[in-house]
């Protein structure tokens, strides 16, 4: 009816936005069908993945509040601008999850990769996977017949090359936990539109990045500041979007959106979460609150007679286990470690404690 469908047009933001981003989802996926074949795949132990649908990496669950979108549009209008776009925050404070929903709502495919020290110039670009021998048959004479042993080296793309050529969202975790060195290549990508494959050979040793590439690159700001300084060459090409821990309500409707737990737990698991992170000297990041909430949808039934009435004595337990492996860290050797260590967690615990009461 003609009453429909001018109410419809009417329709404005999130509606019209994921009307849109539905029907690019649905054209990148034919995309994908079409290209899967042809596409080197290096998903192995990696956890890096080319080529994802972009609906496959829309974290499950992801809440929207006005504070996630007003960041993640931050993030999608940098890369409509043409800007590569890096997160830096703090451990545990979404940019993973902001970063996938803002590369998802571009609707292009996505590939993502994780950073760490074995991330090489090889590992982005792509490498030769050994070489494929086959044989061929001429029969040049009747009756005679010679065979020829060829040998035929095999290049298989990596993450950096498949989304260049591909136009895809990269997703890049972890950055600055990579070898400086290997990002090399991304100078060029970022400044004159190619990407350089050391170590292949041929014509097609570069590639002329797709306009519709975009980049979104995350670090933890203790990592960023620390060991694995990138070049300031590259960082300049890079806007840099912070992010923080969100709002207490944001971190409530997270913490609820992960774990089924009444409302008055919740608030407590958020409240004592945001009061431990202004207290400890550890970080306590939104992922804390959720594993926190997590242990006390299984100890608080067991423990409490009504299973909303928290006692501060089991708050204390779950957080220390929770925050533990933050405090059991690297000792200089004296040979007491185990003692040491215990120390350690005992005196997170009375933190805790204190901070709680
Ligand atoms: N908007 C959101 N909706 C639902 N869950 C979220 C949201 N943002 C973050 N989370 C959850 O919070 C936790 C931490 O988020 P995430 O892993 O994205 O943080 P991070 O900053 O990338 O962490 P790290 O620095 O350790 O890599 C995850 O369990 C994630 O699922």
């Amino acid at each position: 009816m003609a009453e429909d469908s001018s109410r419809k047009r009417k329709v404005r933001g999130r509606k019209i936005r994921s009307d849109r981003s539905g029907k690019a989802s649905r054209k990148a996926k034919k995309e994908l069908a079409r290209k899967a074949s042809s596409t080197g795949k290096r998903n192995g132990d990696s956890g890096d993945s080319p080529l994802e649908d972009p609906r496959e990496v829309v974290p499950q669950p992801f809440v929207e509040t006005d504070a996630v979108e007003s960041l993640r549009g931050r993030i999608t209008g940098w890369l409509e601008a043409d800007q590569p776009v890096h997160l830096i925050g703090p451990t545990g404070c979404g940019k993973t999850a902001l970063a996938l929903s803002a590369a998802a709502e571009r609707g292009r495919p996505v590939v993502w990769l994780n950073g760490d020290e074995s991330v090489d110039t090889a590992a982005l670009v792509g490498d030769h996977a050994g070489g494929e021998r086959y044989k061929e048959d001429d029969r040049f004479v009747g009756g005679v017949s010679k065979q020829t042993e060829i040998v035929r080296e095999r290049w298989v793309d990596n993450p950096l090359s498949v989304a260049v050529r591909e136009g895809a969202t990269l997703v890049y975790n972890e950055f600055s936990r990579s070898d400086p060195a290997a990002h090399n290549v991304l100078l060029s990508v970022f400044e004159e539109g190619v990407l350089e494959r050391p170590g292949k050979r041929g014509e097609d040793r570069t590639i002329d990045v797709h306009p519709e590439f975009r980049a979104i690159v995350t670090s933890n700001d203790v990592e960023y500041a620390g060991v694995h300084r990138q070049q300031d060459a590259l960082l300049d090409r890079f806007v840099g979007v912070r992010v923080d821990y969100y709002d207490a309500e944001t971190e409530r409707e997270i913490v609820r959106a992960h774990v089924d737990l009444p409302d008055e737990v919740v608030e407590t698991v958020v409240e004592t979460t945001r009061t431990l992170r202004d207290d400890l000297e550890v970080v306590v990041g939104t992922r804390a609150a959720i594993t926190a909430a997590r242990g006390l949808s299984v100890f608080d039934d067991r423990e409490t007679e009504d299973g909303t009435t928290l006692d501060d004595d089991l708050l204390t337990t779950v957080f220390t286990d929770v925050l533990a492996p933050k405090v059991a860290g690297e000792r200089d050797g004296d040979g007491d470690e185990d003692d040491a260590r215990a120390r350690d967690v005992e005196d997170l615990r009375t933190s805790i404690a204190d901070a709680i009461s």
